[in-house]
């Protein structure tokens, strides 16, 4: 598109932030709804909420100063009257509307005592030609006029020819899309060509129900829906593939002569059984980090389902494949009870074999900081467990073969993508040197090491990922926007758990939850208490917290209470928490630091404050940390209608939704359906191209086809499936390569 550069800068800027900068970007710019400037119809013929066109003469034309100051002008046709109104106007618009002017108006007409009215219609000039389809009504910005993009739209349109990207041999194996069945049309009637589809969604003939268009189900709609769920799987293909291209080391365990190897050893020291659904994903994990392309799989499983232990044992594959493993959390908290549990498990078992588990963090002392980064680039440490810190500029490996990042929704994908790249470089160095001294378990297994040696010489080796998450990812969005990420789910809870009770409560009951909180404790139980985040204040969110505490202790004196929070210092910090932990607190008063991955089987009762304030999976996460133990659990929101008397209705469903099930996957697709894949996703989407035509749910048979289409395509017509991909995603194609 050649833009003129006399284009007005707010115009341009609107255009910009819509995404608006190609001819291509305009034509497929598509209209919100239509109004029907077609036809005139009689006043007499109008009814009360319709949109219509009438047009009329002017009979009268008079200012009104009450209620307030106003322009009243009535017009007749012959079949009746109807009265217009303008709150605000010009005076050359009541000159326009001179007592006899004859005007085509455009409003919505309203009943009224006085008789038909319009409130702020739009006039033209009777003489101007009607329009022979229906007039696109545009999603503008602030500064762009409706009619201004009208035109860019109506140029860019007649300048763009658009090549056919999906002419019958490119689906021909598997057959034509499965656009909505329309009685007596035949597959290829509803299987509209692209050019074809946009030129009517602009400009549609006035004989096709506007229902049609408005609810999207009209076949024209349908190709420009396929169209674009097929551009966002090709990319994740693309992704896939480009990844594919990547070598990575092959992580197989190897056993030193007479010991067992370290994953061995875990399990025999764990005070469980993995469920049969740990051990299939402990399977998954190994057979992938065993190949020589990186792994980029999602480990998920509801709250409380055991990840932990399968990461362990992922971790100990690595090691005993003679490669460092790091794991990340997304809080100080977590990745230090990550590092207590990892610690007592493997401690012991890399001592024997001279290696050890390191600790990185931000509040970490510099000397403890420098010995940790010394034992980390040495290889000495052979796990390393930490917060972000462990992606550091300064932090070097030695020989990096696995990362594992819990709760990736909180990890952005830059920081996901730094720490691969730098590592991608630097393994490539620390491999090619063959003197490359692997964990104890491999050193003497010249075998493997020399196979990996030899792989990495001639490409750099990244490392595998795995990305761990307690927010199941519903099915459809799993197709979408997680489709370049091999999925393997826990889909089965450890033995012997008994469901979390929830129930809601109006907060003017707490004095009553108090006390029979006050009873249960009493009778060794313990709880959490958590208080509501406040977005625009972490001070305030503070103050909040220690408020709650200080109440809750005035009035229940005789029970040992903690207080956690995000601002304290970690060692403090964990100081309440192994109180907690230990048994040796009855409540543990908390913000929303301890929603994910916090792990105290005891605790068995959990209040959570302005539960109306938080969104469904946090709550669900919030929930797991209770019913972790084989006591009687329960969840108790506690909630505060506020002001105004009452919940908005978002806050209704979700209290409702939490109440009705346990079960997270349910959860996260309740959670989808109101708050809409965006803000879903979090990080993971921000600034990234979602859907703009096609819904998850309701078009899950057109996006089934285009995700089976997408591979054939790239194989079979390549230039085809980059020809769609650049039209439909443009500039945002390098953020999806991420
Ligand atoms: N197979 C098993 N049998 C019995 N207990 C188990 C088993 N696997 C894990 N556990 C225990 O279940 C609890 C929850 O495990 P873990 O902390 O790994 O859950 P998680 O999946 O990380 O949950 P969250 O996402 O809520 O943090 C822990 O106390 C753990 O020791």
């Amino acid at each position: 598109m050649t833009r003129s550069s006399a284009m007005n800068p707010a115009i341009r800027k609107a255009l910009d932030k819509l995404g608006l900068l190609r001819d291509i970007d305009l034509v497929l710019h598509l209209p919100l709804r239509y109004e029907d400037e077609t036809r005139i119809t009689p006043i007499a013929k109008t009814r009360d909420g319709q949109m219509a066109q009438i047009e009329a003469t002017v009979v009268s034309n008079e200012v009104q100063l009450r209620p307030r100051r106003q322009l009243v002008v009535v017009v007749e046709d012959g079949t009746g009257q109807c009265q217009l109104r303008f709150l605000n106007f010009y005076p050359s618009q009541q000159k326009s509307m001179a007592i006899g002017a004859v005007l085509r108006i455009q409003g919505e007409v309203r009943g009224g005592f006085w008789g038909k009215q319009m409130v702020h219609p739009q006039l033209r000039k009777s003489d101007a030609p009607l329009p022979t389809s229906l007039t696109p009504v545009y999603p503008v910005g602030k500064g762009l006029p409706q009619a201004y993009l009208r035109r860019m739209i109506v140029t860019a349109l007649h300048r763009t020819r658009l090549q056919e990207t999906l002419p019958e041999p490119v689906w021909r194996a598997i057959g034509p899309p499965p656009v909505l069945a329309q009685p007596g049309l035949s597959d290829v009637q509803r299987w509209w060509p692209l050019q074809q589809a946009l030129q009517f969604l602009h400009h549609p003939q006035p004989e096709v129900a506007i229902q049609t268009l408005e609810d999207q189900s009209h076949p024209a709609w349908q190709r420009l829906k396929v169209e674009e769920l097929l551009a966002q799987q090709l990319s994740q293909w693309r992704v896939r593939q480009l990844r594919e291209q990547f070598a990575a080391p092959a992580l197989t365990p190897v056993r030193q002569p007479g010991q067992l190897a370290l994953h061995e050893q875990l399990l025999g020291q764990i005070a469980f059984d993995l469920t049969k659904a740990q051990q299939r994903v402990v399977a998954e994990i190994a057979a992938d980090i065993a190949l020589e392309r990186p792994m980029h799989r999602l480990l998920q499983g509801d709250v409380g389902s055991g990840k932990t232990v399968v990461a362990a044992m992922a971790a100990c594959i690595c090691m005993d494949s003679g490669w460092q493993c790091a794991l990340m959390a997304p809080t100080e908290i977590l990745a230090e009870q990550h590092f207590r549990k990892l610690s007592d498990w493997l401690s012991p078992l890399l001592a024997a074999r001279g290696k050890q588990v390191a600790w990185l963090a931000g509040a970490q002392k510099k000397k403890a900081r420098e010995h940790m980064l010394a034992l980390v680039q040495s290889g000495e440490a052979a796990l390393v467990v930490g917060t972000h810190a462990v992606i550091q500029e300064n932090v070097e490996f030695d020989r990096l073969g696995l990362v594992i990042i819990d709760e990736q929704h909180r990890f952005g994908v830059e920081q996901r993508l730094s720490l691969r790249d730098r590592q991608r470089s630097k393994n490539a160095s620390a491999t090619s040197a063959a003197e490359a001294t692997a964990a104890g378990t491999v050193s003497e297994a010249p075998t493997a090491l020399a196979d990996s040696v030899q792989t990495a010489q001639s490409e750099a080796l990244e490392p595998h990922m795995l990305m761990m998450s307690a927010t199941p990812i519903p099915r459809t969005l799993a197709m979408t926007y997680y489709a370049d990420l091999s999925v393997s789910t826990i889909d089965e809870l450890p033995p012997g758990r008994s469901p979390v009770v929830t129930r809601l409560i109006a907060d003017s009951r707490r004095d009553e939850l108090i006390e029979r909180l006050q009873h249960q404790v009493s009778q060794g139980r313990q709880a959490y208490w958590v208080c509501p985040l406040i977005e625009e204040s972490e001070a305030l969110d503070l103050s909040n917290a220690t408020a709650t505490f200080e109440d809750l202790q005035a009035a229940m004196p005789q029970i040992q209470m903690g207080l956690l929070h995000s601002r304290m210092p970690a060692a403090q910090k964990q100081e309440v928490m192994d109180r907690f932990s230990a048994g040796e607190l009855g409540i543990l008063v908390a913000t929303t630091v301890i929603e994910v991955g916090v792990d105290v089987p005891n605790a068995s009762l959990m209040v959570v404050e302005h539960a109306e304030r938080f969104g469904l999976s946090q709550l669900h996460q919030l929930r797991g940390r209770v019913g972790r133990g084989s006591a009687k659990s329960a969840c108790i929101l506690l909630y505060s209608t506020g002001d105004s008397g009452k919940l908005s209705d978002t806050a209704k469903d979700r209290l409702r939704a939490m109440a009705q099930t346990n079960d997270g996957f349910e959860i996260a697709r309740r959670d989808l359906e109101i708050r809409g894949p965006g803000e879903f996703m979090g990080a993971r989407q921000s600034g990234a191209a979602l859907l703009r035509f096609a819904d998850l749910e309701a078009d899950q048979h057109l996006l089934e086809w285009a995700r089976e289409l997408a591979p054939l395509m790239l194989r079979d017509h390549p230039h085809l499936a980059e020809e769609h991909m650049q039209r439909w995603l443009g500039g945002r194609w390098d953020y999806l390569k991420a």
